[in-house]
Protein backbone atom coordinates (compact mmCIF):
# COMPACT_ATOMS: atom_id res chain seq x y z
CA UNK A 1 0.00 0.00 0.00
CA UNK A 2 2.98 2.55 0.50
CA UNK A 3 2.97 3.61 -3.48
CA UNK A 4 -0.82 3.77 -3.43
CA UNK A 5 -1.07 6.15 -0.17
CA UNK A 6 2.17 8.42 -1.43
CA UNK A 7 0.19 8.70 -4.44
CA UNK A 8 -2.61 9.36 -3.02
CA UNK A 9 -1.40 11.83 -0.65
CA UNK A 10 0.94 13.71 -3.89
CA UNK A 11 -2.43 14.10 -5.45
CA UNK A 12 -4.01 15.79 -2.62
CA UNK A 13 -1.40 18.38 -2.07
CA UNK A 14 -1.30 19.31 -5.48
CA UNK A 15 -4.62 19.75 -5.83
CA UNK A 16 -6.15 21.17 -2.62
CA UNK A 17 -5.27 24.77 -3.19
CA UNK A 18 -8.18 24.55 -5.67
CA UNK A 19 -10.53 25.40 -2.71
CA UNK A 20 -9.76 28.45 -0.67
CA UNK A 21 -13.46 28.43 0.95
CA UNK A 22 -12.88 25.07 3.42
CA UNK A 23 -10.04 23.63 5.46
CA UNK A 24 -8.40 20.79 2.90
CA UNK A 25 -5.75 19.32 5.62
CA UNK A 26 -5.87 18.70 8.92
CA UNK A 27 -3.63 20.16 11.63
CA UNK A 28 -1.92 16.86 11.75
CA UNK A 29 -1.90 16.83 7.98
CA UNK A 30 -4.70 14.25 6.61
CA UNK A 31 -6.75 15.24 3.54
CA UNK A 32 -9.99 16.83 4.00
CA UNK A 33 -11.67 15.44 1.31
CA UNK A 34 -14.28 17.91 -0.79
CA UNK A 35 -15.12 18.25 -4.43
CA UNK A 36 -11.98 19.92 -6.34
CA UNK A 37 -9.68 18.80 -4.10
CA UNK A 38 -8.55 15.54 -6.08
CA UNK A 39 -8.72 14.81 -9.23
CA UNK A 40 -10.87 11.54 -9.92
CA UNK A 41 -9.05 10.05 -13.51
CA UNK A 42 -5.54 10.29 -12.10
CA UNK A 43 -6.62 8.28 -8.78
CA UNK A 44 -8.45 5.69 -10.74
CA UNK A 45 -5.76 5.46 -13.10
CA UNK A 46 -3.56 4.58 -9.38
CA UNK A 47 -5.94 2.32 -8.19
CA UNK A 48 -7.99 0.40 -10.63
CA UNK A 49 -4.68 -1.74 -11.31
CA UNK A 50 -4.88 -2.71 -7.72
CA UNK A 51 -8.17 -4.85 -8.07
CA UNK A 52 -8.88 -3.62 -4.66
CA UNK A 53 -12.27 -5.23 -2.91
CA UNK A 54 -14.18 -2.88 -1.62
CA UNK A 55 -16.94 -3.77 1.40
CA UNK A 56 -19.41 -2.04 2.47
CA UNK A 57 -21.41 -3.09 6.05
CA UNK A 58 -25.22 -1.74 6.38
CA UNK A 59 -27.21 -2.80 9.26
CA UNK A 60 -31.18 -2.95 8.68
CA UNK A 61 -32.74 -4.16 11.88
CA UNK A 62 -36.59 -3.98 12.63
CA UNK A 63 -38.41 -1.54 10.41
CA UNK A 64 -35.17 0.07 8.73
CA UNK A 65 -35.50 -2.90 6.17
CA UNK A 66 -37.25 -0.53 4.28
CA UNK A 67 -34.17 1.70 2.98
CA UNK A 68 -31.98 -1.25 2.17
CA UNK A 69 -33.77 -1.17 -1.60
CA UNK A 70 -32.81 2.47 -2.69
CA UNK A 71 -29.55 2.36 -0.62
CA UNK A 72 -28.08 -0.48 -2.61
CA UNK A 73 -29.73 0.54 -6.01
CA UNK A 74 -28.07 4.45 -5.46
CA UNK A 75 -24.92 2.48 -4.71
CA UNK A 76 -24.83 0.60 -7.41
CA UNK A 77 -24.71 3.92 -9.54
CA UNK A 78 -21.91 5.71 -7.78
CA UNK A 79 -20.41 3.44 -4.99
CA UNK A 80 -16.85 2.80 -6.32
CA UNK A 81 -18.19 2.17 -9.68
CA UNK A 82 -16.03 -0.11 -11.77
CA UNK A 83 -14.37 -1.63 -8.47
CA UNK A 84 -14.96 -4.61 -7.02
CA UNK A 85 -17.42 -4.35 -3.83
CA UNK A 86 -18.73 -6.47 -1.24
CA UNK A 87 -22.41 -5.67 0.59
CA UNK A 88 -22.46 -6.82 4.19
CA UNK A 89 -26.33 -6.34 5.28
CA UNK A 90 -26.63 -7.38 8.78
CA UNK A 91 -30.27 -7.67 9.24
CA UNK A 92 -33.08 -9.88 11.68
CA UNK A 93 -34.98 -9.92 8.71
CA UNK A 94 -33.40 -11.75 5.77
CA UNK A 95 -36.68 -12.58 4.39
CA UNK A 96 -37.47 -8.87 3.14
CA UNK A 97 -34.31 -8.00 1.91
CA UNK A 98 -34.92 -7.22 -1.78
CA UNK A 99 -32.90 -8.64 -4.71
CA UNK A 100 -30.87 -5.89 -6.60
CA UNK A 101 -29.05 -6.32 -10.06
CA UNK A 102 -25.89 -5.90 -9.19
CA UNK A 103 -23.16 -4.91 -11.61
CA UNK A 104 -20.60 -7.83 -12.42
CA UNK A 105 -17.39 -8.11 -9.55
CA UNK A 106 -19.46 -7.00 -7.26
CA UNK A 107 -21.82 -9.09 -4.24
CA UNK A 108 -24.57 -9.40 -1.63
CA UNK A 109 -24.18 -10.71 1.51
CA UNK A 110 -26.89 -10.96 4.12
CA UNK A 111 -25.01 -11.40 7.70
CA UNK A 112 -28.14 -12.76 9.92
CA UNK A 113 -28.09 -10.77 13.46
CA UNK A 114 -30.39 -10.70 16.35
CA UNK A 115 -32.38 -7.97 16.97
CA UNK A 116 -31.58 -5.75 20.76
CA UNK A 117 -34.81 -4.56 22.07
CA UNK A 118 -33.89 -0.46 21.90
CA UNK A 119 -32.62 1.31 18.94
CA UNK A 120 -29.67 2.62 20.70
CA UNK A 121 -28.20 -0.73 21.59
CA UNK A 122 -29.28 -1.33 18.24
CA UNK A 123 -26.82 1.45 17.32
CA UNK A 124 -24.25 0.94 19.31
CA UNK A 125 -23.78 -3.16 19.45
CA UNK A 126 -22.82 -2.09 15.50
CA UNK A 127 -19.31 -1.59 16.83
CA UNK A 128 -19.76 -5.41 18.09
CA UNK A 129 -20.92 -7.23 15.14
CA UNK A 130 -18.52 -5.67 12.39
CA UNK A 131 -15.62 -5.90 14.79
CA UNK A 132 -17.09 -10.03 15.01
CA UNK A 133 -17.66 -10.21 11.43
CA UNK A 134 -14.29 -8.96 10.39
CA UNK A 135 -12.49 -11.38 12.40
CA UNK A 136 -14.49 -14.51 11.44
CA UNK A 137 -15.13 -13.17 7.41
CA UNK A 138 -14.36 -10.07 5.84
CA UNK A 139 -10.73 -9.78 6.80
CA UNK A 140 -9.68 -12.16 3.97
CA UNK A 141 -12.38 -11.13 1.54
CA UNK A 142 -11.61 -7.40 1.50
CA UNK A 143 -8.93 -4.82 1.15
CA UNK A 144 -11.60 -1.49 2.51
CA UNK A 145 -14.14 -1.40 4.48
CA UNK A 146 -17.07 1.51 5.36
CA UNK A 147 -19.29 1.29 7.68
CA UNK A 148 -22.60 3.04 6.73
CA UNK A 149 -25.78 4.17 8.23
CA UNK A 150 -28.77 2.54 6.03
CA UNK A 151 -31.25 5.42 6.05
CA UNK A 152 -28.69 7.28 3.33
CA UNK A 153 -29.09 7.03 -0.29
CA UNK A 154 -26.19 8.07 -2.72
CA UNK A 155 -25.96 10.89 -5.42
CA UNK A 156 -23.08 11.02 -6.45
CA UNK A 157 -19.32 9.34 -6.84
CA UNK A 158 -17.88 8.04 -3.72
CA UNK A 159 -14.36 6.78 -5.64
CA UNK A 160 -10.79 5.65 -4.79
CA UNK A 161 -10.44 9.62 -3.14
CA UNK A 162 -12.09 8.38 0.48
CA UNK A 163 -9.90 5.21 0.41
CA UNK A 164 -7.15 5.56 3.55
CA UNK A 165 -5.72 3.69 6.33
CA UNK A 166 -8.83 4.71 8.89
CA UNK A 167 -11.34 7.55 7.39
CA UNK A 168 -13.59 9.49 9.58
CA UNK A 169 -16.35 12.04 8.04
CA UNK A 170 -17.50 15.45 9.05
CA UNK A 171 -20.78 15.39 10.90
CA UNK A 172 -23.66 17.36 8.67
CA UNK A 173 -24.76 19.58 11.31
CA UNK A 174 -21.21 20.65 12.68
CA UNK A 175 -18.38 21.27 9.95
CA UNK A 176 -19.30 25.11 10.32
CA UNK A 177 -20.06 25.89 14.21
CA UNK A 178 -17.27 25.93 16.89
CA UNK A 179 -15.85 23.49 18.96
CA UNK A 180 -17.54 24.78 21.92
CA UNK A 181 -20.73 23.40 20.45
CA UNK A 182 -19.88 20.12 19.71
CA UNK A 183 -22.35 17.73 21.01
CA UNK A 184 -19.37 15.29 22.67
CA UNK A 185 -19.82 13.26 25.83
CA UNK A 186 -18.98 15.65 28.72
CA UNK A 187 -19.75 14.02 31.70
CA UNK A 188 -16.36 12.70 32.86
CA UNK A 189 -17.84 9.71 33.93
CA UNK A 190 -18.26 8.05 30.56
CA UNK A 191 -15.47 6.44 28.86
CA UNK A 192 -16.55 8.66 25.71
CA UNK A 193 -15.98 11.82 27.50
CA UNK A 194 -14.03 14.66 26.12
CA UNK A 195 -13.31 17.60 28.03
CA UNK A 196 -14.27 21.29 27.01
CA UNK A 197 -11.26 22.83 24.99
CA UNK A 198 -10.27 19.92 22.98
CA UNK A 199 -11.24 17.48 20.11
CA UNK A 200 -10.61 18.61 16.65
CA UNK A 201 -13.62 17.85 14.85
CA UNK A 202 -17.32 16.72 15.05
CA UNK A 203 -17.47 13.26 13.07
CA UNK A 204 -20.76 11.56 12.28
CA UNK A 205 -20.99 7.99 13.46
CA UNK A 206 -23.04 7.14 10.06
CA UNK A 207 -19.56 7.06 8.06
CA UNK A 208 -16.43 5.57 8.92
CA UNK A 209 -13.74 2.85 7.44
CA UNK A 210 -10.44 2.17 6.20
CA UNK A 211 -7.78 -0.58 5.70
CA UNK A 212 -9.76 -3.77 7.16
CA UNK A 213 -7.26 -4.28 9.60
CA UNK A 214 -7.47 -0.80 10.75
CA UNK A 215 -11.45 -0.89 11.37
CA UNK A 216 -10.78 -4.27 13.02
CA UNK A 217 -8.81 -2.53 15.78
CA UNK A 218 -11.16 0.75 15.84
CA UNK A 219 -14.42 -1.31 16.15
CA UNK A 220 -12.85 -3.19 18.86
CA UNK A 221 -11.69 -0.23 20.94
CA UNK A 222 -15.18 1.44 20.52
CA UNK A 223 -16.92 -1.76 21.99
CA UNK A 224 -14.82 -1.99 24.63
CA UNK A 225 -15.43 1.20 25.74
CA UNK A 226 -18.99 0.70 24.72
CA UNK A 227 -19.11 -2.01 27.30
CA UNK A 228 -17.14 0.39 29.83
CA UNK A 229 -20.36 2.34 30.24
CA UNK A 230 -22.52 -0.18 30.09
CA UNK A 231 -20.93 -1.64 33.08
CA UNK A 232 -20.81 1.79 34.99
CA UNK A 233 -24.74 2.21 34.39
CA UNK A 234 -23.91 5.40 31.71
CA UNK A 235 -24.70 5.94 27.60
CA UNK A 236 -22.99 8.07 26.12
CA UNK A 237 -24.97 11.38 24.54
CA UNK A 238 -25.02 9.90 21.37
CA UNK A 239 -24.22 6.32 21.70
CA UNK A 240 -21.33 5.09 19.46
CA UNK A 241 -21.12 7.85 18.05
CA UNK A 242 -19.30 9.53 21.10
CA UNK A 243 -17.07 6.35 21.28
CA UNK A 244 -15.82 7.58 17.98
CA UNK A 245 -15.11 10.95 18.67
CA UNK A 246 -13.44 10.23 21.61
CA UNK A 247 -11.17 7.39 19.70
CA UNK A 248 -10.54 9.74 16.84
CA UNK A 249 -8.98 12.47 19.49
CA UNK A 250 -5.97 10.04 20.55
CA UNK A 251 -6.26 7.92 17.11
CA UNK A 252 -6.23 10.64 14.51
CA UNK A 253 -7.89 9.93 11.10
CA UNK A 254 -5.48 9.38 8.23
CA UNK A 255 -8.17 10.93 6.18
CA UNK A 256 -11.41 13.15 6.80
CA UNK A 257 -14.10 13.01 4.06
CA UNK A 258 -16.30 16.35 4.15
CA UNK A 259 -19.41 16.69 4.70
CA UNK A 260 -20.18 15.81 1.10
CA UNK A 261 -19.99 12.25 2.02
CA UNK A 262 -22.27 12.53 4.94
CA UNK A 263 -25.20 15.30 4.35
CA UNK A 264 -28.65 15.17 5.38
CA UNK A 265 -31.36 16.16 3.15
CA UNK A 266 -33.51 18.05 5.96
CA UNK A 267 -30.61 20.91 5.86
CA UNK A 268 -30.20 23.73 3.53
CA UNK A 269 -27.21 23.70 0.79
CA UNK A 270 -24.67 25.99 2.02
CA UNK A 271 -22.04 27.31 -0.43
CA UNK A 272 -19.06 25.17 0.33
CA UNK A 273 -20.85 21.77 -0.71
CA UNK A 274 -20.23 21.88 -3.52
CA UNK A 275 -21.24 18.04 -4.92
CA UNK A 276 -23.69 16.23 -2.24
CA UNK A 277 -22.65 12.19 -2.60
CA UNK A 278 -24.54 10.72 -0.01
CA UNK A 279 -26.95 11.73 2.18
CA UNK A 280 -29.77 10.65 5.06
CA UNK A 281 -33.17 10.29 3.91
CA UNK A 282 -35.99 11.90 5.67
CA UNK A 283 -37.56 9.45 8.20
CA UNK A 284 -40.42 9.49 10.96
CA UNK A 285 -38.18 8.87 14.21
CA UNK A 286 -40.69 8.10 16.06
CA UNK A 287 -42.69 5.84 13.91
CA UNK A 288 -39.76 4.15 13.03
CA UNK A 289 -37.88 3.80 16.20
CA UNK A 290 -40.71 2.22 18.46
C1 LIG B 1 -25.60 11.31 10.53
C2 LIG B 1 -25.08 10.53 11.68
O1 LIG B 1 -23.94 10.65 12.03
N1 LIG B 1 -25.95 9.65 12.25
C3 LIG B 1 -25.74 9.05 13.56
C4 LIG B 1 -26.95 9.42 14.38
O2 LIG B 1 -28.00 8.82 13.75
P1 LIG B 1 -29.37 8.66 13.11
O3 LIG B 1 -30.34 9.54 13.75
O4 LIG B 1 -29.22 8.74 11.66
O5 LIG B 1 -29.57 7.14 13.59
P2 LIG B 1 -30.33 5.99 12.84
O6 LIG B 1 -31.73 5.99 13.29
O7 LIG B 1 -30.09 6.06 11.38
O8 LIG B 1 -29.59 4.70 13.43
C5 LIG B 1 -28.29 4.34 12.99
C6 LIG B 1 -28.32 3.07 12.12
O9 LIG B 1 -28.56 1.92 12.95
C7 LIG B 1 -29.35 0.98 12.23
N2 LIG B 1 -30.65 0.81 12.92
C8 LIG B 1 -31.03 1.66 13.91
C9 LIG B 1 -32.23 1.45 14.59
C10 LIG B 1 -33.05 0.36 14.22
O10 LIG B 1 -34.15 0.13 14.76
N3 LIG B 1 -32.64 -0.45 13.21
C11 LIG B 1 -31.47 -0.26 12.55
O11 LIG B 1 -31.15 -1.02 11.64
C12 LIG B 1 -29.53 1.52 10.81
O12 LIG B 1 -28.49 1.04 10.01
C13 LIG B 1 -29.39 3.02 11.03
O13 LIG B 1 -29.03 3.69 9.84
O14 LIG B 1 -26.80 8.93 15.72
C14 LIG B 1 -26.68 7.50 15.80
C15 LIG B 1 -26.47 7.12 17.24
O15 LIG B 1 -27.27 7.88 18.08
C16 LIG B 1 -25.51 7.00 14.97
O16 LIG B 1 -24.29 7.44 15.49
C17 LIG B 1 -25.68 7.51 13.55
O17 LIG B 1 -24.65 7.03 12.75
MN1 LIG C 1 -28.99 7.38 10.11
Amino acid sequence: YTFECCYNSLTFLFFSFRRQDVLTVTPWLAPIVWEGTFNAEILDSAYRPLNLTVGVTAFAIGKYTRFVGRFLESAEKHFMKGYRVNYYIFTDNPETIPTVQLQPGRRLVIVPIKKYPSWQEISMRRMEAINKHIAETSHGEVDYLFCLDIDMVFYNAWGPETLGDIVAALHPGYFNVPRSQFPYERRSSSAAHIPDGEGDFYYGGAVFGGLVKKVYEFTKTCHMTILTDKANGIMAAWQEESHLNRHFLSHKPSKVLSPEYLWDDRKPKPPEIHLIRFSTVDKDYKEIRD
